[in-house]
């Protein structure tokens, strides 16, 4: 039976309810759902929505209270150490030691030529059962991220919106999101909403995404064209939140006026809380969700980290701009203007991911102008310490921000 729907989230109505609900449990949740669209035909007959628990950390609004968080330091939501992964089947390595710093209220764009690996570090950091972790750490919000399920993935703050979104058969979108929204509901212990008022909820965040309201009555994503999708994935963020919502090239398929909406949305679904990391292609996204670093990845690692220049640079002069000429830049400013200040050149020995624990050993020369490193191998700057050796004198200086080095 389709849902009834008032034209307006004032209207009310006693007996108004959803459609009816397929009886069977299954558990699943948003990261899953490219697990269910695999196992479709089986999923197609034995899942029920009883026990979604599709959740993300935020229900009445992803919006925490920007107050909370005033006068406390940004914290680290997502530190990636050294991802290498491969395909689970055919035991081939994609990732091949991605180093990724996301704080508490930033925006990262990640970028690379198709095939560079992007989508692969999304899917693994959601726990997509196609990949297979080999080294390396992934820590969430304090916890190994790793351990956990893809489900408690969820349940601990990731969204993920997926380069094609999967379609639910027989699932209509408003009957998902508002189960969804109240398995977080429970979860927190909070009362559910029912149709109507959890309408009421829904109904500006639709309006804001000029979404129609014909798409909530319609199967998930069934039917749907490339940018409604999109549209449609950016409704599900709205409506449960996330403490990190991974958006893989949500721009792809949208027309001019669909990006502005979606990108509306989005910054409007950001605070000083909660991080994005968007794959995208284009600096035109990047135009309407101003990042606050832009990696480029290459052959399974991020060979570059900066700022919005570095889009700037890849539109003109594309990639070979970037992994060419620039190879060795310094694109971060606050580590440039850092190494200004050291007035002279400097041997860089070793660094420290946290104080006091030295995890890696690297040798490089600042040259003249002290803008450009030349490394033999990869280093990575962190937010923490870190120590240059300038004539034998050991400079302790602080680094603002990380940035990595691939020469
Ligand atoms: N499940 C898989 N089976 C086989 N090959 C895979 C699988 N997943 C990823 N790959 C391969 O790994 C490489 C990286 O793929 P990925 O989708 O991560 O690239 P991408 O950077 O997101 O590319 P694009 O910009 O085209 O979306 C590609 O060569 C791809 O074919």
């Amino acid at each position: 039976m389709a849902a009834f729907l008032p034209s307006n989230p004032s209207t009310s109505c006693c007996s108004f309810k959803f459609s009816n609900l397929p009886s069977k449990s299954h558990v699943f949740t948003l990261p899953a759902l490219p697990l269910l669209c695999r196992r479709s035909n089986y999923h197609r007959h034995h899942l029920s929505l009883n026990r979604v628990t599709a959740a993300l950390s935020a229900v009445d609004s992803p919006l925490k209270s920007s107050s909370d968080g005033q006068d406390e330091k940004s914290q680290p939501l997502l530190q990636v150490t050294g991802l290498t992964a491969v395909i689970a089947e055919s035991k081939q390595e994609i990732l091949k030691g991605v180093n990724l710093l996301v704080n508490e209220g930033e925006v990262h764009a990640i970028m690379g030529k198709n095939g560079s690996g992007k989508s692969t570090l999304s899917k693994v950091l959601v726990g997509h059962p196609d990949y297979e972790v080999t080294e390396g750490s992934v820590v969430f919000k304090g916890e190994n991220l790793l351990e956990m399920e893809p489900e408690e993935r969820s349940l601990a703050g990731l969204f993920m919106s997926f380069q094609s979104p999967v379609e639910i058969p027989g699932v209509n979108n408003i009957d998902f999101l508002h189960m969804a929204y109240n398995a977080r509901r429970r979860k927190l212990g909070q009362p559910e909403l029912g149709p109507i008022e959890f309408y009421a909820y829904l109904y500006p965040k639709l309006e804001r995404l000029s979404m129609k309201t014909d798409f909530l009555n319609r199967n998930v994503n069934e039917g749907f064209s490339g940018g409604e999708r999109k549209r449609n994935e950016i409704l599900q963020l709205a409506v449960l939140g996330a403490d990190l919502a991974i958006l893989d090239e949500i721009d792809s398929g949208l027309d001019v006026d669909a990006l502005r909406d979606v990108a509306k949305a989005v910054n409007g679904l950001l605070t000083p809380k909660n991080s994005l990391l968007m794959i995208t292609h284009y600096r035109r996204l990047l135009e309407f969700i101003k990042p606050t670093f832009i990696h480029i990845m290459e052959d399974g690692r991020i060979i570059k980290t900066g700022d919005a220049s570095i889009a700037t640079v890849l539109e003109e002069g594309g990639y070979k701009a970037i992994s060419g000429s620039l190879s060795s830049q310094i694109f971060c400013p606050a580590v440039s203007g850092l190494l200004h200040q050291t007035k002279s050149n400097a041997s860089f020995m070793s660094y420290v991911l946290s104080p006091c624990t030295p995890i890696s050993m690297s040798e490089g020369l600042i040259s003249e102008n002290l803008e450009v490193l030349q490394l033999s191998s990869n280093v990575v700057f962190r937010t923490w310490e870190y120590f240059m050796l300038e004539k034998h004198r050991l400079l302790q200086v602080k680094c603002p921000r990380y940035v990595s080095f691939f020469p």
